[in-house]
């Protein structure tokens, strides 16, 4: 289980950023335009054939499974990134990988990370992915430690966008995070890592994914749980994130707590209420209150979200 990771730095964002616009202190950066927010990637025409076409330019980040490379198409000078994952995977991960390039090949969305193929060779199964060029939202929450409301509005109509693709599909992402929402050149947010993933036809949800997003229902099932298929957690993780970009910080437990299983946990699943702090505007608190309703069945549904004040025309 990942837990709350400790973040790992890299080169700061040059997200152009527009002139502050919310109420707080908060860093000057730029709201993308609406049409940047709505328009979607043109499809790539040079799909990479091998994975002798890519050079590697530049490591873009390791995660528990591997690293991201940044490299370009010897031919065409394209850009993608690739993901290598180890070869020393043991058989969960191998599995999991597997479902993951198995979800991989159904998706074809503006909200969601393009994966252009995947390979196996003698350093494991690869994927060549569109490459994100500001990297995640964890990066820019680091040099940004805060958004303005609009940007998170934003935000948060691409991401129910990707999750109602997600849901037509019968595709529960499971483990929406900040690490997890890539950014590229023209300051589209996109869903990426179907590492936690699954295809909803009965069976179980997984332990895959970071606890610290986790719904109280996937947390503590027998409290929370009975009869969840998993596509109200993913709203849930995206209220924590809403909420993590308002606050800058994780925001489910106190400052100063240690992030620890236990404190999670409790934070998570104990209270009967998220506590939402009062300063945001009502459209936002009562936004935030509809993923963070702990109760599965009461929460927002993807749908009823994307029309939600707060959202809705962004
Ligand atoms: N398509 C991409 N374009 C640009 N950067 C990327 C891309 N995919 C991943 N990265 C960068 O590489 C880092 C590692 O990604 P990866 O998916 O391996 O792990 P993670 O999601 O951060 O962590 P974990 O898989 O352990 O949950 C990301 O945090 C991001 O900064």
């Amino acid at each position: 289980m990942t837990l709350v990771r400790e973040r790992r730095h890299q080169e700061p964002l040059t997200l152009s950023i527009p002139p502050p616009l919310c109420h707080r202190n908060t860093i000057a950066f730029s709201i993308p335009s609406q049409s940047s927010f709505s328009s979607s990637s043109s499809p790539d025409s040079s799909p990479v054939e091998t994975l002798n076409d890519l050079e590697k330019l530049a490591v873009l980040g390791h995660g528990s499974g591997g690293t991201v490379y940044k490299t370009r198409h010897r031919r065409t000078k394209r850009l993608y990134a690739l993901k290598v994952l180890r070869s020393n995977l043991n058989t969960a991960m191998m599995r999991t990988t597997a479902v993951e390039a198995n979800i991989l090949k159904r998706i074809e969305s503006s909200f969601i990370v393009k994966c252009y193929g995947v390979f196996v060779n003698s350093s494991g199964r690869c994927f060549v992915m569109e490459l994100m060029e500001k990297g995640s939202l964890h990066d820019a929450l680091l040099a940004q430690q805060v958004f303005p409301e609009p940007m998170i509005s934003a935000l948060a109509n691409r991401i129910l966008q990707g999750l109602r693709y997600l849901q037509e599909m019968r595709i529960v992402h499971g483990d929406i995070k900040p690490s997890n929402l890539l950014i590229n050149e023209k300051g589209e947010v996109k869903i990426a890592d179907f590492g936690a993933s699954r295809i909803v036809a009965g069976g179980e949800y997984g332990s895959n994914g970071t606890c610290a997003y986790m719904s109280p229902e996937r947390v503590d099932p027998e409290k929370w749980g009975f009869g969840e298929v998993g596509f109200a957690g993913d709203v849930w993780s995206l209220g924590v994130v809403v909420l993590e970009c308002y606050l800058g910080r994780y925001p489910l437990t106190k400052v100063g707590d240690k992030p620890d299983w236990a404190a999670l946990v409790c934070s998570i699943c104990c209270s009967e209420k998220v506590e939402i702090p009062v300063s945001g505007s009502p459209e936002f608190t009562g936004f935030v209150g509809r993923c963070l309703e702990k109760d599965w069945r009461k929460r927002g549904t993807v749908e009823e979200l994307l029309r939600h004040p707060f959202v809705m025309n962004r």
